[in-house]
């Protein structure tokens, strides 16, 4: 009873002082943070602030409101009142992302999740760890050998289109309603696996692959339309949890986690099954060019700055999987959907795709090649406008590791009346980088930003402030985390959309004209009213008769 007693004030006092801390430090946060005279809007909820609305609404609106009524930059409401400092200036993105290293580093909730997902791989590792994760698989991934891997994307684009002719054979109208994202993911991911790993996943013609079921869908299962409760656990756990507790995230039975931990099982026993192989081949002197073959042979160095541990080399397949798959399957969606919206502008593609398909054959080939496609004026317009337009992952964010002073391209007034040019922030401030606004800048991209014209890109000029690996757009990220994939990407990108409008003509469906752009990640399409059938873009396709 007295042992009991002695218990009960320990626990008592223990939770009196866990809560005291927790409340000085909302209180730090409401009214003494370095943001706090910074304007913006009034957060809908104290206990949620402005996340709800952040997660949960159509893609790139609410951030238009912001910027109209606040300019480049403005501060909105994590949970509890804490202040966050949000932008679409180019100087800031610039440094936050671009010049200042670590300095700004990824979100706690970020990194737990991509270990919940991947495991130790690059998406997760941060300072030393992540400069080790980089250097190994940054070779991989240089112009020469993503040029290389363009027959691997073109046999994947190839078979997709067999796949899509055979069931148009079928039909009797002569055409078919195809769920798009659906369809490409399978083809993406299979491509992922040749280029990637050297491996067939099968995916394209396999239905029930274990492993393209799980990627199918993924970011929407365990990132699409969060409620409420979920976004404020998650930032709850993340922002007053020591790391060491939010690895403990895995246990919480919610769909989204089940959905990770079966990820992570599956893809992590497929990448074993792979390493063993490449072991075997290694051993017999066979090298391969793809990224696994070169995770092997790092993971067999003596070198401990190239080396990379059996669970790095698991989780860097995984990583891939993850950035590279959804990313690129719903790029192309987006273009089919603008080119169904506009088929003058499809036309004109086709025609430009013709016309080089053509000069390829004078020349005796029987395909593009690579080394043509940035002289494929339209076609690389058609690819940049989609990407600026239906930006696919509209929104990054940062935390300072330090103090820091952040320049800003254009002066804020405060709410107490300063005109200032820098925000000094302290360790801990979070900054959220709205991309799809930055993409969407009257004065860099032009006074028609915000609709769809890919001509804008005949006649560019380059704006000051320079950012990211690819046409000063906000998609790659930019600096220590820009996109190792991002020529892969692009190249990959380009093969599947000649393939496609070289043998199918894309029209609108009634379903498709209720498209709504979700954020979950990757911003992915929904079809409004069927929300609960997940990530959907319903195009008519027709054969050409080229
Ligand atoms: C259209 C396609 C793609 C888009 C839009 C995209 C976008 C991005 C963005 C915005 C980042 C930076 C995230 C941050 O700042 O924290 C990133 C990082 C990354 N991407 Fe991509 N990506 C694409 C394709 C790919 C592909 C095909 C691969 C690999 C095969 C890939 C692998 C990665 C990896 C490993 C990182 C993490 C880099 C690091 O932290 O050092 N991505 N990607």
């Amino acid at each position: 009873m007295y042992t009991y007693g002695i218990l009960s004030t320990v626990l008592l006092s223990a939770g009196t002082l866990v809560a005291i801390v927790y409340l000085v430090k909302f209180i730090y946060s409401y009214w003494f943070n370095c943001l706090s005279n910074i304007p913006g809007p009034s957060p809908p909820s104290w206990w949620l602030g402005h996340l709800g609305i952040l997660y949960r609404s159509p893609a790139g609106v609410i951030e238009r409101q912001w910027y109209e009524k606040f300019g480049h930059t403005w501060r909105v409401k994590g949970i509890c009142g804490k202040n966050i400092l949000m932008t679409a200036d180019p100087k800031i993105i610039q440094f936050v992302w671009q010049t200042s290293g670590y300095t700004f580093e990824r979100v706690p909730i970020n990194v737990q999740l991509a270990k919940l997902l991947t495991g130790p791989s690059i998406l997760w590792a941060q300072h030393e760890d992540h400069k080790r994760h980089r250097s190994v698989m940054l070779p991989a991934f240089g112009t020469k050998e993503s040029r290389a891997l363009t027959p691997v994307f073109r046999t994947a684009a190839i078979k997709l289109c067999g796949v899509w002719k055979d069931r148009l054979a079928m039909a009797k109208s002569g055409c078919l309603v195809l769920n798009m994202p659906a369809e490409i993911a399978r083809a993406t991911l299979d491509a992922i696996g040749h280029a990637a790993f050297d491996y067939d996943f099968g995916a394209i013609e396999d239905k029930d692959n274990e492993l393209a079921n799980i990627f199918q869908n993924l970011f929407m299962t365990i990132r699409g339309l969060p409620s409420k409760r979920k976004i404020f656990a998650e930032s709850f756990f993340t922002n007053y949890f020591p790391a060491s507790l939010v690895q403990y995230m895995k246990y919480i039975p919610s769909k989204g986690i089940k959905h990770m931990n079966k990820s992570l099982e599956v893809s992590t026993k497929v990448a074993q099954d792979l390493v063993a192989r490449k072991n075997e081949r290694l051993i017999m002197g066979k090298e391969g060019r793809d990224v696994m073959s070169l995770l092997v042979k790092s993971n067999a160095s003596e070198i401990e700055q190239t080396k990379l541990s059996d669970e790095e080399v698991y989780a860097q397949m995984n990583a891939m999987m993850v950035a590279g798959n959804e990313t690129t399957s719903t790029t192309l969606t987006w273009t089919l959907w603008e080119l169904a919206r506009h088929p003058e502008i499809q036309a004109k593609l086709r025609a430009e795709i013709v016309q080089f398909s053509r000069e390829a054959q004078e020349k005796g080939l029987s395909e593009i090649p690579v080394e043509d496609y940035e002289k494929m004026v339209y076609t690389t317009a058609v690819m940049k406008e989609t990407i600026r337009f239906h930006t696919p992952i509209m929104m990054s964010t940062r935390v300072a590791t330090r103090d820091a002073i952040i320049p800003l391209s254009k002066p804020i007034q405060t709410t107490d009346g300063q005109t200032i040019t820098q925000i000094p922030v302290t360790k801990g401030t979070s900054v959220f980088a709205s991309y799809a606004q930055y993409n969407r800048l009257p004065e860099i991209w032009g006074p028609d930003s915000y609709s769809y014209n890919p001509d804008r890109w005949l006649g560019m000029v380059e704006p000051s402030i320079k950012l990211g690996p690819y046409n000063n757009l906000g998609i790659f990220g930019a600096g220590i985390h820009a996109c190792i994939g991002w020529r892969f990407a692009i190249i990959e990108y380009q093969t599947f959309l000649i393939q496609f409008i070289n043998d199918f003509t894309f029209e609108m469906t009634e379903a498709s004209s209720k498209v709504r752009r979700t954020r979950a990640s990757v911003m992915l399409p929904l079809v409004e009213g069927e929300e609960d059938q997940g990530c959907q873009l319903p195009l008519l396709v027709k054969r050409n008769r080229n």
